[in-house]
């Protein structure tokens, strides 16, 4: 049996939890401490709570991150230190350079491993590929409803109750869309590093008070040729601005694991 570290127990982490595939079982969430008493009733003791990776005496073969780019930067790099495998979906965390430096260090220092989930888009294979035989252009647009951009920093940019049509309220690179909406741009993160990385591929959000789904466009065009890839997901219930294919990504990671 496979076991597994989570981190956080927001909305996405709900979701691997009740999707945890057989020969995979949860060993430890990290989590901050107004969950912890949640997290023992529910699992009865058999999962604990932790407060920090490191008050973890066992050995995770997967630590999943499912919290925010705060948590990649609070814990991503202890993770590593220890060897252990760390996939993270917060991937706009990689936008500050910094914390990317300490990560990659970090792994280099404890022989750990680093995944990055595809989370909420499709293609990211395909991209990978395509930058083998050099990419032209990377442009990538997230479309969401009013409710999915509320308490971001579209706040800010837009006024999200009068909007009536489809509008693009930010465009910049993927590093500036990553760090300024870090719950809601991180699939520009995912692009930027597939492809032709944080500083050149373009974005653009857009808020569409006609929309219920989480839409993201992907354009790359290169010496493959071209591709257009449209996503149209639907978002999770109990949080809006998290696409359901982003938490089935999380699962997908276990499922590898299982099968491993
Ligand atoms: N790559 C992709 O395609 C996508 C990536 N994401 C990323 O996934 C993250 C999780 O999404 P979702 O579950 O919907 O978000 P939620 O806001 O529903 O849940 C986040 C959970 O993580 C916890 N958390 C956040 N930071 C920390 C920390 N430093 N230490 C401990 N716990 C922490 C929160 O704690 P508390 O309850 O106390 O606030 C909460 O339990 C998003 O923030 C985003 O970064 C999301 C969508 C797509
Ligand atoms: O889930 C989504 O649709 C995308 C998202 O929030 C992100 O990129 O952070």
């Amino acid at each position: 049996m496979k076991k597994v570290m989570l981190i956080g127990y927001g909305a996405m982490a709900q979701t691997v939890i009740e999707r945890l595939p057989e020969g995979v079982e949860l060993g430890w969430i990290v989590a901050r401490e107004r969950h912890h008493a949640a997290i023992r009733d529910r699992f009865h003791g058999k999962v604990e709570a932790l407060a920090e990776v490191n008050d973890c005496t066992g050995a995770p073969d997967l630590v999943l991150e499912c919290a925010s780019q705060q948590a990649v930067a609070q814990y991503g790099a202890a993770v590593l230190a220890r060897g252990w495998h760390l996939a993270v979906i917060s991937t706009g965390a990689l936008a500050d350079a910094a914390l990317e430096q300490r990560l990659a260090a970090a792994r280099r220092a404890g022989n750990g491993r680093l995944t990055l989930l595809a989370g909420a888009v499709a293609g990211i294979d395909g991209l990978e590929a395509a930058k083998e035989g050099g990419l032209y252009r990377v442009t990538y647009r997230s479309r969401k409803s009013p409710a999915s951009w509320r308490g971001s920093h579209a706040e800010k940019l837009i006024d999200l109750d009068s909007v009536s049509e489809a509008q693009i309220f930010f465009e910049g690179s993927a590093r500036e869309a990553a760090q300024l909406f870090p719950a809601n741009a991180n699939v520009a993160a995912t692009v930027a590093l597939g492809g032709v990385g944080m500083d050149e591929t373009r974005v653009q959000l857009m808020v569409d008070p006609q929309t219920t789904r989480n839409t993201h466009t992907l354009h790359a065009a290169g010496g493959f040729g071209e591709f257009s890839l449209e996503l149209s997901g639907l978002p999770l219930a109990s949080n809006p601005k998290t696409s359901t294919l982003a938490a089935l990504s999380a699962v997908r990671a276990c499922r590898e694991l299982a099968q491993q």
